[in-house]
């Protein structure tokens, strides 16, 4: 059976390959946990995308939370992406990687005046707009520095993305977006403001979408908008639509990116809006499953409960204890020997450490796992908790490794720390 990430991640000749090079290999080399990339993978998600949009205004915003090491946005940047922040820290991220600033849409509920100053000096596309508290604040501060203020509302349009409770943004009880109701009164606002020019509207009803239902009706709910807006004298030139868009972690089906995207220009066609610039914000359909994380069985414990301890741990991969999250695990090197029922844990002093649940596996201490589909929200969620230095990352890009990341050293952790004097 394939695995997700096929057919850059696959089992070849009894070993686990990313792209032309052995897993195993590459944990020789860099030790582990250790996250490793295919750099094709990444490139023909947002071709697929690209592809889909061939012809019409578009532009897609690769969302870094997903994976913003420095290499990956490098990659998506010379696919001709633009991208998607939340902070001052991604847009340095960004920039750093030679990313380009006008191509960057800024999104967030709790943008701080600074780094609204860093954006708009750094020439933004435009901000992403959560509430009409933040239309004044970020007026003020751009009209401080003599310029306006690109803006774009994030409109929330209460529809159900039928998906984790944790990840779900686009219901009236989250706290994202400005309500559909109040949006037309905001936009009036918005244009009222000396240090703001609308430029168009948004909306990101969640994460892991595996219909493509919620997101027409949430194009529907945005387009009522568009007309309204337009009616009272306000142009919109662009509409996002977010991202949000699924992978398959075990058996789900998420619609294929072009699928998606050829219903919502029908859909946007037979409205009359067909030539509007579209904009999207994928991260986990860009990167998801053109990663593993790659970790080393320690030791065996079996019982009533039998436990298979690796050296990655919740630290390494929060999914799971965050969401209860379905992780596939695959050994780097099948062994011919009777699988056997294993919860994989980690090192680290929580009973919600684990990375697997009632997994049958054939292990011995010493094999590596690697936990698939763990491009997107692995490494960028990673945390230092019972001072682990985080994991390297290696990009593969055909036969060829770089590493992109160091691992951290344990020094490094409490660099920054002081003892206190006296
Ligand atoms: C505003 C915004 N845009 C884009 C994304 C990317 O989402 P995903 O990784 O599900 O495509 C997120 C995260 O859910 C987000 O909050
Ligand atoms: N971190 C989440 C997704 C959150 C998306 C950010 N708005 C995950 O791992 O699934």
């Amino acid at each position: 059976m394939s695995l997700p990430g096929a057919p850059w991640i696959a089992h070849r000749d009894g070993e686990l390959f990313v792209e032309d090079c052995r897993v195993n290999a590459l944990a020789d080399e860099h030790g582990t946990p250790l996250y490793v990339y295919s750099r094709n993978a990444m490139r023909a998600a947002a071709a697929a995308y690209q592809q889909a949009l061939a012809g019409r205004p578009h532009l897609v915003c690769y969302a870094i939370k997903a994976n913003s090491s420095l290499a990956v946005l490098q990659t998506f940047a010379e696919a001709g992406c633009g991208f998607d922040i939340v902070s001052g820290g991604e847009l340095a991220r960004v920039l750093a990687a030679g990313g380009d600033a006008s191509k960057v849409v800024f999104s967030g509920v709790g943008k701080t005046r600074a780094e609204m100053r860093q954006a708009l000096q750094a020439g933004v596309r435009c901000f992403n707009v959560e509430s009409e508290a933040e239309l004044d604040v970020l007026s003020d501060v751009a009209a401080a520095l003599g310029t306006r203020a690109p803006v774009s509302l994030r409109v929330n349009p209460d529809v159900d993305a039928k998906t984790h409770p944790y990840i779900s943004t686009g219901l009236k009880g989250n706290k994202f977006g400005i309500a559909h109701g109040q949006a037309l009164a905001a936009y009036r606002h918005a244009a009222s403001l000396p240090g703001l020019q609308v430029v168009g509207i948004d909306c990101h009803i969640g994460s892991q979408i595996t219909e493509t239902a919620p997101y027409l009706d949430a194009l529907d709910r945005v387009l009522d908008l568009v007309e309204a807006v337009e009616q009272a004298g306000i142009p919109i030139r662009h509409v996002d639509v977010g991202g949000g868009l699924g992978i398959t972690y075990t058996d789900e089906q998420p619609p294929a990116a072009g699928t998606l995207i050829g219903l919502l220009l029908e859909r946007l066609d037979a409205r009359g809006h067909g030539h509007r610039e579209l904009l999207f914000e994928p991260g986990r359909s860009l990167v998801g499953n053109a990663g593993v994380l790659v970790t080393e069985v320690l030791v065996l414990k079996p019982g009533d409960k039998r436990f298979c301890i690796v050296d990655a741990a919740m630290n390494d991969l929060m999914r799971p204890a965050m969401y209860e999250a379905y992780m596939g695990i695959v050994p780097c090197r099948p062994r011919s020997d009777a699988a056997q029922v294993w919860d994989v844990v980690g090192p680290v002093c929580e009973s919600g450490d684990w990375l697997g649940r009632d997994r049958e596996l054939a292990v011995a201490p010493g094999d590596r796992l690697a936990v698939l589909s763990c491009g997107a929200y692995a490494m960028s969620m990673a945390s230092n908790y019972n001072t682990r230095p985080r994991g390297a990352e290696v990009m593969v890009d055909g036969s060829r490794a770089a590493v992109i990341r160091e691992r951290e050293r344990v020094q490094d952790l409490f660099a920054g720390e002081r003892l206190v004097a006296g």
